[in-house]
């Protein structure tokens, strides 16, 4: 990546910045490749930050399903972890898991299931578990909320065999009203939802599978107490990569911990030796720094997490005045990492696809987001609505006194109260749901797009080629804002 002008004396954040058009050969967005260049075999170049009110079972489904990787939180204790790994790596790799509901169940029943999935359908079945009808809002409007579902269900279902290409279920979906199509197996029973749109994007992206062509999933490590009891733990139940984090990666305690993590990877014969190769990337942070990137490359971390302060659950700035600007930040690292044969994230702070695409034009192989997938149907938090009736889900940052609160259930009354002095996040904040794409793979949509689509601008067919040809300008405020739209006029 190069600066169209002098580098000036401050650093840089996305907003501060934009991409040059370059001459292209690359004649479709199709053409380009989003793979990541980690060794995390992830496919899409986005990761779901370890956030408890984020990164939850169907998150990681659904992110893995279109090629991206969800980091399980530090605080889920380790069985749970394993179950949710195992659950992950149960689903099939095409087929969405299916919200399922008997004909006796009561309307308030599939009521409280639809928000959970985007598909936007309960699927009714016998006691073989075969499909007997499906029940979708509009069934639902205007009707007791205790009447049975078997009086409501609309009974002309579309099974196809689960071994039908998404191209196959995508032309028989097409120009039908119901818009769901149910997988079964040989037997008739359910085993997976497509709709067409999903159709689509199974054809589109390419899931991050692992070895055995099981969803990838990854999970993250604290640095206190028994990291290696705990990394090895995280081992035997499959997770695809580690993630050592902390606020303060620079630190001794991050090293000795991260050396242990690396330990227990190369001592069960895991460790990735080339990026790519399939093996258990380790992935450290956060950090700022070329010296950081440095310390942490040489106690064993491929990937190293850059950002402190920019996320959107984040008061460390304010409460602190310690961080960076975030695209310098990501900059510095990723070339200081490059260097080492490692890579970075670009952790916090991406609220548009722009932002996505300028961390991958100054070196990071995959972007972190935390808050902005918070208000989609697939985060763990219940659906609220707000006093006008809009949608929304609950946030909060992993070092706010709710977090706190909860991560140090097991500590003394003393030692917790001495915690929870050290606030560095939002405990609660509204996520709005947007109607229009309530579904975090209507936003994977978006960025992936706009990513294809900065590749083009630039004359890219991969994310290298990307960072490589970048040519980064540097804008004003007012340069910035002319760029947003004016959907209501001026
Ligand atoms: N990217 C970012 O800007 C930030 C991210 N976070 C996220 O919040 C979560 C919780 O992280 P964290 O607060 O590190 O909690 P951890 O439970 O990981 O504890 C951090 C450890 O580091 C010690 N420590 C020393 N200096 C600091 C410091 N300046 N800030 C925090 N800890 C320090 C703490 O000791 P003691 O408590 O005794 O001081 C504690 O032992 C993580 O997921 C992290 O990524 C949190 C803040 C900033
Ligand atoms: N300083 C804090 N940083 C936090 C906290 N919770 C999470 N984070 C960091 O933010 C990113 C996600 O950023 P986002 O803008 O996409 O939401 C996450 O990965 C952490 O590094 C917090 O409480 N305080
Ligand atoms: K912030």
């Amino acid at each position: 990546m190069r600066f169209y002008s002098d580098t000036p004396p401050f650093d840089l954040t996305y907003d501060d910045v934009f991409l040059m058009p370059n001459r292209s050969a690359v004649a479709s967005r199709f053409d380009v490749d989003l793979s990541t260049s980690d060794g995390t075999g992830a496919t899409m170049p986005v990761v779901v930050a370890n956030m408890t009110a984020v990164a939850g079972r169907r998150m990681a489904e659904t992110m893995a399903r279109r090629g991206g990787l969800v980091v399980l939180p530090q605080d889920v204790d380790t069985a749970a972890v394993g179950d949710i790994v195992a659950w992950v790596k149960s689903r099939h790799p095409v087929w969405d898991t299916p919200l399922v509901l008997t004909p006796g169940d009561a309307v308030a029943d599939a009521m409280n299931l639809l928000p959970k999935r985007a598909h936007g359908a309960v699927v009714i079945v016998d006691e073989e578990a075969r499909p007997v009808g499906v029940v979708d809002e509009a069934a639902c409007a205007g009707v007791d909320r205790f009447t049975r579902l078997s009086e409501v269900a609309d009974p002309e279902v579309l099974t196809m065999p689960i071994s039908a290409t998404p191209r196959e279920v995508f032309d028989r979906l097409h120009g039908r009203t119901a818009g769901i199509a149910l997988g079964v197996d040989e037997q008739g029973r359910l085993a997976g939802v497509l709709t067409g749109v999903s159709a689509l994007r199974a054809e589109l992206y390419r899931p991050a599978l692992d070895a055995r062509g099981r969803l990838r999933v990854a999970a993250a490590v604290g640095v206190n107490g028994d990291v290696s009891g705990k990394a090895q733990a995280l081992l035997d139940s499959e997770v695809d990569t580690l993630v050592v984090d902390t606020a303060h990666g620079h630190q001794e305690k991050m090293i000795s911990a991260l050396k242990a993590v690396r330990a227990v990877v190369d001592a069960a014969g895991r460790s990735a030796q080339q990026l790519g190769d399939g093996g258990v990337a380790v992935v450290a942070g956060n950090v700022v720094t070329a010296e950081g990137v440095r310390d942490l490359v040489e106690a064993g971390a491929d990937v190293v997490k850059v950002g402190v302060g920019p996320g959107a659950m984040c008061t460390t700035r304010m409460m602190t005045g310690v961080g960076r600007p975030q695209f310098s930040a990501v900059l510095e690292c990723a070339r200081a990492a490059r260097e080492l044969g490692a890579r970075v994230w670009a952790d916090g702070g991406v609220r548009h696809p722009r932002d996505v695409a300028l961390a991958l034009a100054a070196g990071a192989s995959s972007v972190m987001v935390g808050s902005w997938f918070a208000g989609t149907y697939e985060s763990p938090g219940d659906l609220l609505r707000d006093e006008q009736g809009q949608p929304y889900k609950e946030s909060f940052g992993m070092a706010s006194k709710r977090a706190v609160t909860a991560r140090t259930r097991g500590d003394s009354a003393f030692d917790r109260a001495r915690k929870a002095l050290f606030e560095e996040g939002i405990s609660t904040s509204r996520m709005k749901l947007n109607p229009a794409a309530p579904s975090v793979e209507d936003l994977l949509d978006a960025i992936c797009s706009g990513v294809r689509s900065a590749c083009t601008y630039t004359g890219a067919t991969t994310l290298e080629e990307f960072h490589a040809k970048a040519m980064i300008g540097i804008q004003s405020a007012s340069g910035f804002a002319e760029g947003a739209p004016l959907p209501r006029g001026w």
